[in-house]
């Protein structure tokens, strides 16, 4: 009988503190499609300022946060947008720029750390006064933290000399920055000096920050009357929204403070888990929340049974491959609750059921 349940698939997991659902049920609201949402307003104030920028605007998900942001900058048939082959804007959000926005990918290898080689970059803009054959390059995306990377963090230093690229060729630079207060508190580095060479940045309140729904987006005060009027063609221009941003609100005040415990969980369970026998797990690449838990080669299991044997136990852990598995960590997952996941991952790769001659 399973009598607690420790949910390490994401950082999105996270249910809204009493604090948050007392502020929902107290915010001042109205119509934000015929006016201004008071509380979206206060939301969408405190993040420009936070992140630097001029404006900002509250929209449903990262997912559309980045939409969003790549078709306002990529407003000419033809365009294209340099991005990381293995960021999330290429992988997990089904070719939204292309499918929608008719933006065309230009995927570029990121490396195990998330960055993308300045050079590769360079190499891949396409000059619009170039051949006929090209589309014109008008963007360059970078993500950070990189989720793929394993929550890898994007230095400062790295970010700036994207920007001054981005500008030597009149390019604009956006964000993802689903994670990009975890990498602000990994790196030490202010948040908004972290982004100050992007035009544009996508910010989750959903993920580390803990918030139950929603994301900013922040740039200059041209780009977000843009965004307003995209994100109302996508569908996301919304009503009484300030229920979703006092929530968000509260998550900010709460949860920034704590993404440093965090990151000494993830870091503490990473260190575990590369002691035992059958994983492999580069602990010394855990940056912030994230670690991902690769079967070593000839250990007769796979991660879809771990993963069964954990969650039979109480534990969610999010399957990648046949052999690798991720787990984030989160506000909502305590110290306990760290060692109790180490613990299962010890049996499991103990235990002989899961480990049998066919590895099924
Ligand atoms: C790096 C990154 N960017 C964007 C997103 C999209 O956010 P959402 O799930 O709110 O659409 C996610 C995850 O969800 C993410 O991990
Ligand atoms: C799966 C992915 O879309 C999500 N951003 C996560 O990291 O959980």
């Amino acid at each position: 009988m399973v009598t607690r349940i420790v949910d390490l698939r994401s950082d999105t997991v996270t249910k809204p503190t009493e604090a948050m659902r007392a502020a929902m049920a107290s915010a001042e609201v109205d119509d934000d499609v015929l006016g201004y949402d008071p509380t979206a307003f206060r939301l969408e104030t405190e993040m420009a300022k936070t992140m630097g920028k001029e404006a900002a605007l509250f929209v449903p998900s990262g997912t559309m946060g980045n939409l969003v942001s790549v078709l306002v900058h990529c407003d000419v048939r033809g365009s294209e947008v340099i991005l990381g082959d293995n960021c999330h804007i290429n992988i997990f959000e089904n070719g939204g720029i292309a499918t929608i926005g008719g933006v065309h990918p230009r995927q570029v290898k990121n490396n195990d750390d998330g960055t993308i080689d300045i050079d590769l970059i360079e190499a891949a803009i396409r000059d619009p006064m170039g051949e006929l054959f090209y589309p014109t390059t008008k963007l360059i995306c970078l993500e950070n933290t990189h989720a793929n990377s394993g929550g890898r963090c994007l230095s400062v230093e790295y970010t700036d000399r994207v920007g001054e690229l981005a500008k030597k060729h009149g390019l604009k630079l956006h964000i993802d920055g689903a994670r990009i207060f975890n990498a602000s508190v990994a790196l030490g580095v202010p948040v908004d000096r972290l982004v100050q060479a992007a035009d544009s940045v996508s910010v989750c309140l959903s993920k580390g920050i803990g918030a139950p729904v929603g994301s900013v987006i922040v740039g200059s005060k041209n780009f977000i009357a843009k965004a307003r009027r995209l994100r109302k063609t996508l569908g996301g221009g919304m009503r009484q929204i300030g229920l979703l941003c006092a929530a968000a609100l509260v998550a900010l005040q709460e949860n920034v403070g704590k993404l440093e415990s965090d990151h000494k969980k993830a870091r503490l369970l990473a260190d575990g888990l590369k002691e035992v026998k059958g994983l492999r797990v580069d602990a010394g690449s855990v940056e912030t929340n994230m670690v991902f838990i690769d079967i070593e080669e000839g250990t007769k299991t796979r991660a879809e049974k771990i993963c069964k044997y954990m969650e039979e136990r109480g534990i969610l852990v999010m399957q990648e491959s046949s052999s690798r598995m991720r787990v984030v960590l989160h506000h909502q997952i305590s110290a306990s609750d760290v060692q109790y996941a180490l613990s299962c991952f010890q049996q499991a790769l103990a235990v002989k059921g899961v480990q049998n001659e066919m590895g099924n």
